[in-house]
């Protein structure tokens, strides 16, 4: 139910019970429309998202001149084109779009212009655009390192050796290794700095490429080589989005229920599988069969000291169970959030001690000790996972609203009908 302050999270009634089906992957799905759009042929892409991200991804594309066509219920053809300029791109807010395209754009012949939403203009790109000048790539961005950019397209990029600091984000690395292997010398790159964040997106993007029969020798730490050749069209199904199950899950932990996500896959390179880990170090019981993963409550909830650093984007939801233990909980390795959709730890800590939370800010990451929350607004700075977090914590607090439930549209528009679905 929405009010002109915002949605009111469901409070649960007692112990959270059901199934849930999550859509596609956003990482996963991003990935293969880029890869099928450089493919050597057309792929057809099965169970894709439909969600704010994957549709800015394919009207990038499609300005740039790649064919997608929808041929049955969430099944997408995609048909290589000749890239051409002069194009626009709206990236909205999404990494994968801002720091994924350019590198194709790259590929294309004319000039292709880039902007998204207010806040994306925060989001670092500097790292990717020298990256991509060092392998021979016109840009324009004012001297900013941020948005607006113009990429000059030359209809081909020369490639070959770079070095860069991915320790601001994973989608760096990843960006690279997409588009390198249509690069004349491929893409050698290096990472010299702190640790990259995120190592199972790094590994979802070379077994994608893989998959698509290139070559990438990634056996040194913090070295990836792709060799330059094709990228075999795939017809591939997309995993459902392990993140976005994070908060169904977390519902099961809290209320002593027992919550089943369908179709959770036996092996995956998506960070959301290390849920089982984490819910288990909550606390709960978690099951995996065929039929998909299964967090059963225990009725007790405890403190957590967790490094997050491959896993950033299950914080919200998790800091949000951690509200609840029954000791403090110690988040790590995730100051690379503060350049999330917004600063993640910021936005965390001044929204649940709105609530009546004890949260602080540490240099790289979040110290939460559980407190008698309140009802209130909760604001989520256009990140679908503050929403994600803000149910949660509603599920157990009177009163709360959740401010533009609507922002999570990038990644899951069905969550306020299915959250109500599972909790209301
Ligand atoms: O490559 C990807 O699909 C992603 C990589 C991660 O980015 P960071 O490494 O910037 O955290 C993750 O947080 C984001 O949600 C999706
Ligand atoms: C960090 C995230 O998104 P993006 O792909 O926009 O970086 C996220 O989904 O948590």
């Amino acid at each position: 139910m929405s009010t002109e302050q915002g949605w009111a999270a469901p409070r649960a009634q007692g112990p959270v019970n059901g199934r849930v089906t999550v859509p596609g992957s956003k990482s996963i799905s991003n990935r293969a429309l880029i890869l099928a759009a450089i493919a050597d042929g057309p792929s057809h892409l099965t169970g894709l998202l439909a969600a704010r991200d994957t549709s800015l991804m394919r009207g990038a594309l499609t300005a740039l001149g790649v064919g997608i066509t929808e041929n049955e219920q969430h099944t997408v053809t995609v048909t290589p084109g000749s890239l051409k300029g002069p194009a626009s791109v709206d990236c909205g807010l999404a990494g994968t779009v801002m720091r994924f395209v350019p590198p194709v754009a790259a590929l294309a012949d004319g000039v292709i212009e880039f902007d998204g939403d207010p806040y994306a203009r925060e989001r670092p790109m500097n790292v990717i655009l020298g990256a991509l000048r060092t392998l021979g790539v016109q840009i324009d961005d004012h001297g900013t390192g941020r948005m607006p950019y113009a990429v000059s397209g030359a209809g081909s990029v020369r490639g070959g050796k770079v070095t860069l600091d991915a320790s601001g984000s994973s989608q760096f690395v990843s960006a690279l290794l997409l588009a390198g292997a249509r690069y004349d010398e491929g893409v050698d790159i290096r990472h010299d700095g702190k640790p990259v964040p995120s190592q199972p997106h790094l590994d979802m993007s070379v077994a994608m490429l893989r998959e698509r029969g290139v070559h990438v020798d990634d056996s040194e730490p913090n070295r990836w080589v792709v060799a330059p050749g094709p990228i075999r069209a795939l017809d591939t199904a997309i995993e459902p989005d392990l993140s976005n199950a994070a908060p169904f899950l977390a519902a099961a932990v809290l209320t002593g229920g027992e919550v089943t996500v369908t179709g959770w896959p036996a092996m995956t390179t998506q960070p959301g599988d290390q849920l089982k880990d984490i819910f288990t170090r909550f606390g709960a019981e978690v099951t995996r069969t065929d039929d998909g993963l299964t967090v059963r409550g225990t009725g007790r909830v405890q403190g957590v000291d967790l490094d997050l650093s491959e896993v950033g984007e299950l914080t919200p939801v998790i800091a949000a169970v951690a509200a609840f233990a029954d000791g403090p909980s110690y988040l790590r390795g995730i100051a690379h959030l503060r350049f999330h959709e917004t600063d993640r730890l910021a936005a965390l800590e001044h929204e649940f001690n709105a609530l009546g939370g004890d949260v602080t800010q540490l240099d790289d990451g979040l110290e939460i000790r559980p407190k008698p929350l309140h009802g209130g607004l909760f604001g989520t700075y256009g990140d679908h996972r503050m929403a994600h977090a803000a149910a949660v914590l509603g599920l157990l607090v009177d009163g709360l609203e959740i401010e533009n439930i609507g922002t999570t549209a990038k990644t899951l528009p069905e969550f306020p009908e299915m959250w109500s679905g599972l909790a209301g």
